[in-house]
């Protein structure tokens, strides 16, 4: 089927002014170093070619393990599905100087990785984002890659040199890191709360990265793409941060911005908050935008996002929900399967997946002008963060029993 199938599946181009550059970074090719998806404006050039959305078979090999399905078929299933679609994106496009682009890192869910957001990321990027999408190495990913250090060859005689592997960068070993299932018996709390503080590390990991590149600095990006990172000098809006993702994202994003004031707001999308200390909630000041679907959450869920609510600062902690939506409406796979499908795999909800992404991005671009100061026409959209529309509840759906 791939994208270009009758029923013109795909992932929609974006509607800002701006067209949209992507580029992958990985630096210190370790498990410990920081591997984003970099979405920006980038200058228009009708002959660029697409990212891949999955950009390696190893992801499917990981999906497959998240959703406990055989890895052989389901990487034939998956490739001629999935395998073809592209990003509505230019890979590598040369970066387009306009002033300092505010900026957002993005944080995905359980079992996805750095690419399955593109809708959302690509939608900021045309809107003037400059925006990371973190790829975690925490075993929460689907799939993660890093590299190793080729182990020195023994001493051979001094006439043949070890021959360098001429896929991998200067000879690494690439590794990779698949998703970690709980263990039969083994508590769930202490796994997700160790890993939503990794989360929230790889987020200010990513900005400290960005704010390198910002400087000017050459960065040594170990995937040896065609992009050059020092025209991002100067690019970047260091007063104007937000952190956003979806599910443990969501979890990620409370994380982050309690650890980081360089954050100045966040958007949690179908938050996860099972993750949490409990005395995180006093301690978060920042404000906080919770976009949930209709059918993810439960009443324990939003108990703990109204908790964040009780604090001073409740006039800048805003909930809605998306009628019709399900937990999957965020991620692209909303847009690449038939409705059929898409709804048996609980992929699609009621609503039109463009018309909730619609609203899911123009909530969020209101929201991220309000609290970040921007000068753009976002606020048209200010109704939205109130639930003003006939897609939209106000707060959320779930009568809360406690
Ligand atoms: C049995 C597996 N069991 C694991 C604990 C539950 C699996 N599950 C429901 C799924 C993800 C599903 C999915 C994807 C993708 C296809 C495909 F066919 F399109 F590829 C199909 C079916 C399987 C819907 C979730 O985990 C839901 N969820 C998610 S889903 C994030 C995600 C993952 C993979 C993606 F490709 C895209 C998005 N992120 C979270 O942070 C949290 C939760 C729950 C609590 C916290």
């Amino acid at each position: 089927m791939g994208n270009s199938c009758s029923n013109n599946l795909g992932i929609p181009p974006a509607k800002g002014p701006n067209a949209v550059g992507c580029s992958d970074f990985m630096m210190d090719h370790t498990v410990e170093g920081t591997f984003f998806r970099l979405y920006y404006p980038c200058v228009v050039s009708d002959n660029a070619e697409k990212p891949d959305w999955i950009p390696c078979k190893g992801y499917f090999y990981g999906l497959a393990d998240f959703m406990k399905i055989n890895r052989g078929l389901s990487e034939k299933i998956f490739n001629y599905l999935f395998g073809s679609f592209k990003i509505p994106a230019a890979l590598n496009g040369s970066y387009k100087q306009n002033g300092k682009y505010p900026v957002v890192i993005f944080s995905h869910g359980l079992g996805a990785f750095r690419t399955l957001y593109s809708a959302i990321c690509t939608e900021l990027a045309s809107q003037g984002f400059i925006v990371a999408s973190v790829e975690h190495r925490d075993e929460s990913a689907s799939a993660t890659y890093f590299y190793h250090q080729k182990p020195q060859e023994p001493k051979k005689d001094e006439a043949s040199p070890p021959k360098p592997n001429p896929e991998a960068p200067e000879n690494l070993v690439e590794e990779w890191m698949y998703y970690r299932s709980l263990k039969p018996g083994e508590s769930e709390f202490p796994l997700r709360n160790k890993q939503v503080k990794q989360r929230a590390d790889e987020c200010i990991k990513a900005l400290d990265t960005l704010i390198q590149i910002n400087s000017g600095k050459n960065m040594e990006n170990v995937l040896q793409t065609e992009f050059d990172w020092t025209t991002l000098e100067n690019s970047m809006d260091l007063c104007r941060i937000a952190v956003m993702g979806h599910s443990f994202g969501g979890a990620t994003v409370v994380e982050a911005l309690c650890k980081d004031v360089n954050f100045k707001c966040g958007i949690a999308l179908d938050a996860w908050m099972f993750p949490l200390d409990e005395e995180i909630y006093v301690r978060v000041k920042q404000p906080i935008f919770f976009i949930n679907s209709e059918k993810f959450q439960w009443a324990g869920n939003i108990s703990r996002m109204r908790k964040l609510d009780s604090s001073s600062t409740s006039m800048q902690r805003k909930m809605i929900t998306i009628k019709g939506t399900v937990h999957q409406s965020f991620p692209d796979f909303t847009f690449l399967t038939g409705n059929w499908i898409g709804k048996i795999l609980k992929l699609k909800g009621e609503i039109d997946p463009q018309v909730g992404i619609d609203l899911c991005n123009r909530a969020s671009l209101a929201f991220l002008q309000r609290h970040l100061g921007l000068n753009k026409d976002f606020n048209q959209w200010d109704h939205l963060i109130e639930g003003k529309d006939h897609n939209l509840i106000p707060g959320t759906n779930v009568t809360e029993i406690s």
